[in-house]
């Protein structure tokens, strides 16, 4: 099958650093995998996510990604068109940052749609579909910053989704919530797996790993293991429905 994203030779150096980040990773994801990137701090895992997801541009190999339209040399893109390519075909799930807390979670979600285009009225009427699905129905209107961090990360998978993204990045999605609320987040990460996405998440907690269908493991900016997971669907519903 064709991949949704291949790296190849995929070099990083920061301005200044002394080894590169990155070194020369290679890495095909499949539609519908959902890929955990473990590693000791420092290892070069945000580095790759950030590569692969065009917000930052390595200064060496290639990324390619499988949209809609056709094959895109992510690498060799501007600035303008990666960040059209991440508003128009990648969803993200961060543990801070693209959230606003003064706007309401309904706002939150729909600018992603508005950011795209999308008329407000539609927008709204989308993301509110979104926020039921996610369990966050009656919360539209509450701001941000009045959510617990779980619920929070509801409105960040909702947002990530609303466009119809169909290749997620995650960084870290779980790292700053409890055990229980951590293994519901990840929950509805894997239901959009369920649901057709892919899913590639940066992440310090072998409970998530352990429930992706692959794990690829980074030292030193190099990939030293990439290990697939038989019956992942089936551990992804160990907690399935604990929402
Ligand atoms: N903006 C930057 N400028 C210079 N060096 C950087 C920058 N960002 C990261 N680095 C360095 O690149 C290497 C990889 O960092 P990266 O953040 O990708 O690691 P990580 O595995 O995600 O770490 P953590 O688990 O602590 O988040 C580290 O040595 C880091 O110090």
């Amino acid at each position: 099958m064709t991949p949704i994203l291949s790296a190849r030779n995929l070099t990083l150096r920061y301005p200044g650093g002394t080894a590169p980040a990155l070194d020369a990773v290679d890495l095909d994801v499949a539609p519908g995998e959902s890929v955990a990137i473990m590693g000791a701090s420092g290892s070069g895992k945000t580095t790759l996510l950030h590569c692969l997801a065009g917000i930052l541009r390595p200064t060496g190999g290639s990324v390619t990604f499988a949209s809609g339209a056709g094959l895109v040399h992510v690498e060799s893109l501007d600035d303008d068109g990666r960040a059209r390519l991440r508003r128009e075909e990648l969803g993200f799930v961060f543990q801070q940052g693209l959230l606003l807390d003064e706007l309401s979670a309904l706002e939150n979600v729909a600018v992603a749609r508005m950011l795209a285009g999308v008329p407000r009225a539609q927008a709204e009427a989308e993301a509110a579909r979104w926020l039921a699905h996610l369990g966050l129905a009656g919360l539209e209107q509450r701001r941000l910053g009045e959510l617990s961090g779980g619920q929070a990360q509801r409105v960040a998978i909702a947002r990530a989704q609303v466009g119809g993204a169909r290749l997620l990045f995650a960084d870290e999605p779980t790292g700053a919530l409890d055990s229980a609320t951590s293994a519901e987040v990840l929950d509805l990460l894997l239901d959009a797996v369920r649901e057709g996405r892919t899913l590639v998440v940066v992440t310090h907690d072998p409970d998530v790993a352990a429930r992706c269908a692959r794990t690829v493991v980074l030292r030193d900016g190099r990939v030293v293991s990439d290990t697939a997971r038989e019956h992942a669907a089936d551990r992804a519903s160990v907690t399935g429905g604990a929402r």
